[in-house]
């Protein structure tokens, strides 16, 4: 499938991606584009990691305060997930997930790489009971 260059991006520059992953055939819809549902559980826990790093344990999604699929992402598609705290409140921490596709390789053809899904995403600091807990100082 050929695309208009304007949609055409660089991976961002001297960052390394949280997440890469490979979508199969089993993660179509009916129209044989990887499902959202896929791609929105990628994002969850992409951004769940910098939350729980910055947490120093375990968190709860609250919030998909936005999310934005961009373009399609096919099977075969080389996804990398970018994760970036936004903000951090009493108990929360809030993410950015950006996501880029490759895609060319697999056909012998030119490398392409398009951004398919930005989304921000609140997650809660919890303790052992599933309550919020005061994010810890750094
Ligand atoms: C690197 C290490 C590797 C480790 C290797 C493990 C790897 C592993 C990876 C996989 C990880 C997958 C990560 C998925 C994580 C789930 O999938 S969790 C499952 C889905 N989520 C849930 O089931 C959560 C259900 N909700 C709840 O239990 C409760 O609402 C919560 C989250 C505990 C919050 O309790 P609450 O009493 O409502 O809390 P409340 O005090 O009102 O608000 C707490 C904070 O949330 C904010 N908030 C509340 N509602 C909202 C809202 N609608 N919008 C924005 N903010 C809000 C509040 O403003 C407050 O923020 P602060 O002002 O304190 O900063």
């Amino acid at each position: 499938m050929s695309h208009s260059p304007e949609i055409h991006t660089p991976l961002p520059e001297g960052r390394d991606p949280i997440l890469r992953l490979v979508p199969m055939p089993t993660d179509t819809n009916y129209a044989g584009d990887v499902f959202g549902g896929w791609i929105m559980a990628q994002v969850d826990i992409a951004g769940s990691l910098p939350a729980i790093r910055r947490a120093r344990g375990r968190v709860a999604t609250v919030a998909v305060n936005s999310f934005v699929f961009k373009q399609p992402v096919f099977v075969g598609d080389v996804v990398s997930f970018y994760a970036s705290i936004v903000k951090i409140g009493r108990t929360s921490i809030t993410v950015d997930v950006a996501v880029y596709a490759q895609r060319g390789l697999r056909q012998g053809s030119d490398e392409i790489c398009i951004k398919v899904t930005e989304a921000v995403l609140t997650y809660v600091a919890v303790d052992e009971n599933r309550r919020p807990r005061v994010v810890p100082q750094e």
